[in-house]
């Protein structure tokens, strides 16, 4: 189950999103917004998060104007570890050496194009491990200082 949300600004590459997820059978849960109103990202990051950390959504999709303040917000939830990408490289790579649990997309930054492409590599591609779990169990220290 992938967890999806956005604000205002990210609304319509949700919605773009939603229909790829829709037509490759993957299962998804949308905590909002539903229609697009001004709104507060940090309102629909929360609950999108709290769903991967308590297991009931393995990955979160998480979209606002730029990417940034939703991932800002999602960050500050423990046990997320949020990415704003816009190249797939960035969306490869967050998995591989940071095990990255949302992905953090722009509404007002890419197109649904490039924004499909980086949702396909961000849920398929596993974390590397070894050295890399050191560095993310590191970043899990610092969730307790
Ligand atoms: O990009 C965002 C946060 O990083 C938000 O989605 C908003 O688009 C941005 O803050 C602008 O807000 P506005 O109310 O749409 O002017």
């Amino acid at each position: 189950m992938i967890a999806l949300a956005a604000d205002h600004g990210g609304f319509a590459l949700k919605e773009e999103v939603k229909a790829y997820l829709e037509e490759k059978k993957i299962a998804y849960k949308d905590f909002g917004s539903f229609d697009g109103a001004s709104c507060d990202y940090a309102d629909m990051a929360a609950p999108a998060c709290d769903a991967v950390v308590a297991g009931e959504c393995e990955k979160a999709l998480l979209f606002c104007g730029t990417g940034i303040g939703i991932s800002m917000a999602a960050n500050k939830i423990k046990g997320i570890r949020a990415a704003c990408c816009s190249d797939y490289f960035s969306a490869k790579y967050t998995r591989l050496h940071n095990d990255a649990n949302a992905l953090c997309m722009g509404g007002r930054v890419i197109g649904p194009g490039l924004a499909i492409e980086l949702v396909d590599v961000f849920l398929t591609t596993d974390f590397e491990g070894g050295r890399h779990a050191r560095r993310i169990g590191k970043i899990a220290e610092l969730e307790n200082r």
